[in-house]
């Protein structure tokens, strides 16, 4: 599903991204873990050509992501707060989302009704803008809408972060239900290093820019991460 080849990114003389191969299939539940620093958010917002590499390419579906624009409407995304239009409420925004990717009332209904415990009755049917959420709601809002239109590839950056442990434990139960329902290829970024390995049956390991370990024996993953962290 994504293939990633050389891709190197560098800062003035400084090398930040350094990966040789990484080649991620479909419906894999792709975890990325690392220090601060370590280069996850480069990967991703590369990925997305929201940054462009140095060097090398990122395939999506046969597509070069740089090169092309097809790609976009298989690829959905919450990177950070600056992906939504905090000035709509939640509802005037998934509306407007709507909109874009062409889908049915209906459908949109359909597509909610999978967060509504994940929402805790605090999302929809509000007044509240978007920039008045709680961190923790703003973020539930960003993942709903990046798992909108049918994506056959969703990312998520830190998608545990600010969430109650309730919320944190529904929201991996989504993944897990969507990922076995439409074959989602998921890619997720995460300090959270118990939940990234509850869901993701592979996980890389970033250092300073460079794959240093690519994991999938679930066995191992925990003890060889808790290993690296110190943890
Ligand atoms: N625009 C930029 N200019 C210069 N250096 C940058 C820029 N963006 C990122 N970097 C550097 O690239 C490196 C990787 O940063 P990145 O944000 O990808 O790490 P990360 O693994 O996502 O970290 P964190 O866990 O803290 O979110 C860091 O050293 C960072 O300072």
């Amino acid at each position: 599903m994504i293939t990633i080849t050389n891709l190197q990114k560098k800062y003035k003389d400084i090398v930040v991204l350094d990966v040789e191969t990484l080649e991620i299939p479909k419906s894999e539940c792709f975890g990325l873990v690392g220090n601060n620093g370590a280069g996850k958010t480069t990967l991703f917002r590369i990925i997305l050509d929201l940054v462009r590499a140095t060097s090398g390419n990122v395939i999506i579906d046969g597509e070069d992501v740089s090169k092309s624009e097809d790609w976009k409407s298989k690829v959905g995304a919450y990177l950070d707060e600056h992906m939504l239009l905090s000035y709509l409420t939640a509802d005037e925004y998934f509306e407007t989302l709507r909109k874009i990717y062409g889908l049915s009332v209906e459908d949109l209904a359909l597509h909610l009704a999978k967060f509504d415990e994940l929402f805790n009755d605090e999302i929809r049917g509000k007044k509240k803008y978007l920039r008045d959420l709680s961190k923790g709601n703003f973020k539930k809002v960003g993942v709903a809408a990046a798992m909108m239109g049918n994506p056959q590839v969703v990312m998520l950056d830190e998608p545990f972060e600010n969430l109650d442990p309730s919320s944190q434990n529904r929201l991996k139960k989504l993944i897990l239900q969507e990922k076995e329902l439409s074959q989602i290829t998921f890619l997720i970024s995460s300090h959270d290093l118990n939940h990234v390995t509850d869901i993701c049956e592979r996980i890389v390991l970033l250092e300073k820019g460079k794959v240093i370990k690519d994991l999938k024996d679930k066995s191992l993953m925990v003890g060889e991460l808790n290993e690296y962290f110190g943890t």
